[in-house]
């Protein structure tokens, strides 16, 4: 697989981590206006880094597009011209449609919209994809090159922000809550280091609980919450302080924001 990813910034460069980790790519072009803090990357060596996106697009099969929005339009202008039909064009822009992506490329692209998280860099994103027409042949590609790099879903284009809130966003959600609770280990006495190291593999092992057992989170609180213990009492000072609440209000107000910044920008 010939795959070029261009913009290589944070999320780029996270996509081009998973991709290294996973050996998922035969060559793979890095592209940036820049390439001055990324042209470390050329030390593995079916790496080449460059600001030419022209050579990148003509000398890669799938297309990684991960700028700013406001750059994109520009970008899909210039290289137009060297794409083909074979190309597989991955945007993970935040709120650029495919809509607006055909309208700029033509129909007779493969086009796929996708979001994954930072967690990609160690192969561990959820990753949202979806597709037009043409692209709905290579979604199956699409959804196997992020399947190496974590798991993926696809879902309808209607649902792209809000699965952008809940997985890109998510990974600075959980971010803090584990962040919280290594402030609580290090008030119960564990120094910074333990406490973090307590909090981060709790949160991943209740994770897998639920992935590898298949089951419900209320299932599994059940089973630790001991008649008149303290997981309990616990948990019902957290609800009554607006643990869910919070939670879920702070999921919708970032929903909001994004619709926003959607119709400015867009
Ligand atoms: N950071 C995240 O967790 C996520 C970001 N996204 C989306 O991914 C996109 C990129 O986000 P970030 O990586 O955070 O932004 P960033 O600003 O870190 O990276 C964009 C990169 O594109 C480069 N660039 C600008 N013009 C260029 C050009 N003409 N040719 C080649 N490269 C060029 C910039 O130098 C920069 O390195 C955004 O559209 C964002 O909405 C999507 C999912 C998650
Ligand atoms: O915060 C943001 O707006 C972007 C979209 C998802 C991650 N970063």
């Amino acid at each position: 697989m010939k795959i070029a990813i261009i913009g290589a910034g944070n999320l780029g460069l996270a996509i081009a981590k998973g991709i290294l980790h996973s050996n998922g790519a035969t060559t793979m072009y890095l592209t940036k206006r820049n390439t001055t803090d990324i042209q470390e990357y050329e030390k593995y060596g079916n790496v080449t880094v460059t600001s030419d996106n022209q050579k990148a697009v003509k000398n890669s099969d799938i297309l990684i597009f991960a700028v700013q929005p406001g750059h994109l339009e520009k970008i899909l202008e210039d290289v137009k011209g060297s794409l083909t039909e074979n190309h597989v064009i991955i945007s993970t822009i935040t709120g650029f449609n495919i809509a607006k992506i055909e309208g700029i490329l033509g129909a007779e692209h493969h086009i796929i919209r996708s979001m994954p998280n930072t967690a990609i860099s160690v192969g561990k994103s959820m990753t949202c994809i979806c597709a037009n027409e043409k692209g709905k042949k290579k979604i199956d590609l699409a959804k196997a090159i992020f399947d190496r790099m974590g798991h993926s879903m696809e879902i309808p284009e209607e649902q792209m922000q809000a699965a952008t809130v809940i997985c890109a966003s998510g990974i600075a959600f959980w971010m803090r809550l584990i962040r919280a609770t290594t402030q609580g280990a290090i008030q119960l006495g564990f120094d910074a280091k333990e406490a973090q190291e307590l909090a981060m593999h709790t949160c991943s092992g209740a994770a897998s609980l639920l992935i590898e057992s298949n089951s419900h989170p209320e299932a599994e609180i059940d089973k630790v919450t001991t008649p008149k213990g303290c997981t309990i009492e616990g948990l019902n000072e957290m609800e009554h302080q607006g643990l869910s609440s919070s939670l879920i209000r702070g999921i919708v107000t970032s929903f909001e924001k994004i619709s926003q910044i959607k119709t400015k920008q867009l």
